[in-house]
């Protein structure tokens, strides 16, 4: 099992180009399924989770190439069968977001229950909701959500009761090809919904309000292929943003979208960065100082998004003071802490808050990554650390963070993959 191995190397300083978003293209490639001729999308990170999204569509039937500079197409025309067996789903929660566009364009899905995972149960029981208010029967039987339809989804109109983002997606997504209006009230705003939006419309569908909390799809009967760019990372330029923060460093992240990422800029300039951005660049630059403490809250946006609260968890533990981390989105998300506290970092968990009280550097230790951001948290703490830190199960990171080792060593890591 890969681990990656960090030494300090100093305060990071250059410049990363941001890889395309994988909260973005993973639904992107998940919806090509309603589309009847071939999809060619642009900006398509490598990532072990579009890799297992790219192994999904095939074993649907799908035609779809191989991934070759951030190039993919999708041809949905030769799919023999909607059934997403557990095999893969099992190692990517959003598989679910097959549910929506197969059912729509088939009349029928079967894709297996993700279940539980590291950061918290995470349900599912509002896609399922949603589908139903379209009209289709949806039963959970023997691990799968088994969804069929007579004929086309019927428009509905469909209130969330919590803000989710990939159930926005995929009734979205479905709606897309209902028969008549879908409203989805109380929906997810996040920009990854409005860029799944945008590719839906350039395929011919009818969406409005993405972006907002009321998002309207007026149903067509087909949409077609077309070529679409996946939006910058928005997470993952945050995670270059922190991790220079954290070494008191400078950065300037290439490719990126600024206007997606306000309420982390805001706290990174709270912490003491310098923060400059154009149309598609954002640079930071601590001037050499120690962050100060920032507390955050996460919520949907365009609140503080939950995605970068680990990473926020480091940089706190290397401030200058005292600060509080309230986790409201998933009720298991602070499974860095312990690791952390390894390292030496001061904190402590108060229910959904994590207190935090900076130091000046932590000691690297052998560290296990439990799920994503929890991952790229620990990178950042040995960037930081005295001696060599060892960050195990790094398989976590692949999923999401493209080439992290080459990017943070073009900004002066010492960061090595060890087989
Ligand atoms: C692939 C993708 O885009 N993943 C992102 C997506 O995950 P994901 O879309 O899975 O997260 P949700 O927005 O759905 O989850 C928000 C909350 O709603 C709850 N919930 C969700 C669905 C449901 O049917 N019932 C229910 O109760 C969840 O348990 C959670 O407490 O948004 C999260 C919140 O911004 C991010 O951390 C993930 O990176
Ligand atoms: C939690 C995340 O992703 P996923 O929903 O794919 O597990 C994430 O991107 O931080």
């Amino acid at each position: 099992m890969d681990k990656l191995q960090v030494r300090a190397a100093g305060p990071l300083a250059g410049e990363v180009t941001i890889s395309g978003a994988k909260n973005a293209a993973l639904p992107i490639l998940m919806a090509a399924v309603l589309a009847e001729d071939t999809m060619t999308l642009g900006n398509v990170p490598v990532l072990r989770d579009v890799n297992t999204t790219i192994q999904l569509l095939r074993q649907l039937g799908a035609t779809v190439s191989d991934l070759d500079n951030s190039l993919l197409t999708i041809d949905p025309s030769t799919i023999t069968t909607c059934v997403a067996e557990y095999e893969l789903v099992k190692t990517m929660r959003a598989s679910i977001m097959l549910l929506g566009p197969l059912l729509a364009k088939y009349g029928k899905a079967d894709v297996s229950l993700p279940g539980g995972c590291a950061i918290g149960a995470r349900p599912v029981d509002l896609h399922i909701q949603g589908l139903r208010a379209m009209g289709a029967d949806v039963k959970v039987e023997e691990g799968y959500v088994k969804a069929r339809m007579n004929g086309r989804l019927k428009g509905a109109t469909i209130l969330m009761d919590v803000v989710s983002v990939t159930g926005t997606e995929n009734l979205m997504a479905a709606a897309a090809l209902a028969d008549g209006v879908t409203y989805i009230e109380n929906a997810a705003r996040e920009p990854e919904v409005v860029d799944l939006a945008s590719c839906l419309n350039a395929m011919g569908a009818k969406i409005s309000g993405a972006g907002t909390d009321v998002i309207r799809i007026e149903g067509v009967e087909k949409l077609h292929g077309v070529r679409y760019d996946v939006m910058p990372d928005r997470i993952e330029t945050g995670t270059y943003l922190v991790a220079a923060a954290a070494t008191r460093g400078s950065v300037v992240c290439r490719q990126a979208a600024p206007e997606t990422l306000e309420p982390v800029l805001l706290k990174l300039e709270e912490a003491g960065a310098v923060i400059e951005r154009g149309d598609d660049w954002i640079s930071l630059d601590m001037q050499g100082r120690q962050p100060k403490p920032v507390s955050i809250k996460t919520a949907p946006h365009p609140a503080f998004p939950t995605d970068m609260q680990a990473q926020f968890c480091t940089m706190n533990a290397l401030s200058s003071g005292g600060a509080k981390v309230t986790e409201t989105i998933f009720e298991n998300r602070f499974m860095h802490v312990p690791e952390l506290k390894r390292m030496g970092a001061k904190m402590d968990l108060e229910g959904n808050t994590c207190l935090i009280q900076g130091i000046e550097q932590l000691q690297g230790a052998q560290v296990m990554a439990t799920d994503l951001r929890a991952s790229a948290c620990l990178v950042i703490a040995g960037l930081v650390a005295t001696g060599t830190t060892v960050v195990d199960r790094i398989y976590h990171l692949d999923r999401g963070y493209e080439q992290i080792e080459h990017k943070l060593a073009g900004l002066g890591a010492d960061v090595v993959r060890v087989k």
